[in-house]
């Protein structure tokens, strides 16, 4: 692509192996996750999650998604436990949402798309930095959270209200005192596979932890969602909808379950 990449029909998923040609590779996510093919596995441990809200740090339009940062120089904010050894720290956190409800995750479940789903980005320490991490094989884990249409969702309301700040590429402020632990559902029960980023550079380096169980949004809240802008002040304004990736191909990758 002699231009950035995104979402659209010139420069979409179906393009972005021609400048990352690991976006045919073994490990590609996302994937349609399959229950009845999927074995519980005893072995794996439950999550252990501890978020300190005085880490949430800013809210950013980075002109794909909109994600929620936070500070990361200090155990803090730590994913331990699950499928993942040693201690992963949570860096930001952000969504995919459809233009409508009818599709918007980037992971489905029996071919099942979800209106939106929730990344949160987590480092392993055993790294120098989430640079570094970011393109080693165990370098990242990604928790990841369907969203269904229901009631409003309040622990949703402080993200979206601060949507009208950042409505366009490169826009950002300030976004303290969060507790994104508020955004999980009451399950933890997770599928969890060998997977990558699913936006360029697709480096295979997450482990994915995608939770059973969905959180509520209400169509309200999906407008809010689609109301940002992929484009920045002053161009021509392209609505931010539909900034999933596809499934990719299993390619033999076994997916384990931590529930029966
Ligand atoms: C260079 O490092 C990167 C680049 C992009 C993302 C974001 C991608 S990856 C995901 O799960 N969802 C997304 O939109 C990232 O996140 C871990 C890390
Ligand atoms: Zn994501």
């Amino acid at each position: 692509m002699s231009h950035a990449w995104g979402y659209g029909p010139t420069n979409g998923p179906d393009k972005w192996g021609e400048d990352c040609p690991i976006a045919n590779g073994p490990r590609q996510s996302p994937i349609n996750i399959l229950p009845k093919e999927i074995n519980f596995d005893p072995t794996l441990k439950p999550l252990k999650i501890k978020y300190d809200p005085s880490n949430a740090k800013g809210i950013l339009n980075n002109g794909h998604s909109f994600q929620v940062d936070y500070e990361d120089d200090t155990d803090s904010s730590t994913l331990t436990g699950g499928p993942i050894s040693g201690t992963y720290r949570l860096k930001q956190f952000h969504f995919h949402w459809g233009a409508s409800d009818d599709r918007g995750s980037e992971h489905t479940v029996n071919g099942i798309k979800f209106p939106s789903e929730l990344h949160l980005v987590h480092w392993n320490t055993k790294y120098p930095s989430f640079g570094e991490a970011a393109s080693q094989p165990d370098g990242l884990a990604v928790v990841g959270v369907f969203l269904k249409i229901g009631s409003a969702n309040p622990r949703l309301q402080k993200v979206l209200d601060a949507l009208d700040a950042i409505k366009t590429k490169g826009k950002q402020t300030t976004f303290s005192n969060f507790d994104s632990k508020t955004l999980l559902p009451g399950s933890l029960d997770y599928w969890t596979y060998d997977g990558s980023l699913t936006t360029p550079p697709l480096f295979e380096s997450v482990t994915w932890i995608v939770l059973k169980e969905p959180i509520s949004v209400s169509p309200a809240q999906m407008a809010k969602f689609r109301g940002l802008l992929f484009t920045g002040d002053g161009e021509a304004p392209c609505c931010m909808v539909d900034n999933y990736r596809p499934c990719q191909a299993l390619k033999g990758r076994r997916v384990r379950a931590s529930f029966k």
